[in-house]
């Protein structure tokens, strides 16, 4: 694996690796979607390179992590063909003290919340500024919604007091369009009190595929962090 120069790059590549090291021979392992899983992925990939990993099968959480589980040598697999995930590996855009997390900064976090909560084991890496004490503090929840409702979602969450945004593409023209054809909201919340409620209520609006708040459901959250210029890895 190159060694990333960038503090931020380097604290999400150890973590990354860390999280690969807890891959075992023989695993299903749930692939996440992001900067940070993607070293994950490298590193699996490597490991089974190496011969150090063996009969490892992975189960993408999107069209990114199905491109770079290709590129190491991943094989792969979907949910028709297996019972059970063994291990998920994946990032996390806010992260709270009761490992409540905001995901889908890169508008997966419908098949991310598919995979990860079949998952026996699921693994967050983060670095540590995704932390916060309370869900929405920085980031907004992001809402995949059918192209037809998305005006009616935007005046619903409205009601329910945050401010929604049409995510916009980059280099491209028009909404950033999901894996499943779809488009997504940010919803910014002054503040969430009660994330297991809103994750409800959220998903209870009509047009409304699947949000970005993930309760109850991460196992392990590994933190990658530079000390002293050294880059460390602590669990939460
Ligand atoms: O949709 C994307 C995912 O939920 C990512 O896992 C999340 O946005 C964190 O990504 P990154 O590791 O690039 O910060």
């Amino acid at each position: 694996m190159t060694a990333a120069t960038d503090p931020v790059k380097l604290m999400k590549q150890q973590v990354g690796k860390a999280a690969a090291d807890l891959v075992k021979s023989g695993s299903i392992v749930g692939l996440g979607t992001g900067s940070t899983t993607a070293y994950a992925i490298q590193y699996i990939g490597e490991r089974l390179k190496s011969g150090e990993l063996k009969d490892i099968v992975g189960v993408p959480t999107s069209f990114q992590a199905e491109v770079l589980a290709k590129e190491y040598g991943i094989p792969l697999t979907t949910l028709d063909a297996i019972n059970h995930i063994d291990i998920a590996i994946d990032g996390a855009d806010e992260v709270d003290p009761q490992k409540n997390l905001i995901k889908g900064g890169g508008a997966a976090h419908t098949r991310e919340k598919v995979v990860d909560y079949l998952a026996d084991q699921f693994i967050v890496v983060v670095d540590a500024g995704k932390l916060v004490d309370r869900l929405g503090s920085v980031f907004a929840v992001p809402v995949e919604v059918i192209p037809m409702a998305v005006t009616p979602v935007m005046r619903a969450v409205t009601q329910l007091g945050g401010k929604p945004e049409l995510r916009m593409g980059v280099k491209k023209a028009g909404p950033v369009i999901t894996d499943q054809g779809n488009m997504v909201i940010d919803v910014k919340f002054d503040s969430i009190d009660d994330p297991v409620n809103l994750e409800k209520t959220l998903n209870n609006i009509p047009g409304v595929l699947e949000n970005g708040i993930f309760v109850n459901c991460a196992d392990l959250v590994l933190i990658g962090e530079v000390k002293d210029g050294q880059p460390v890895v602590r669990e939460m």
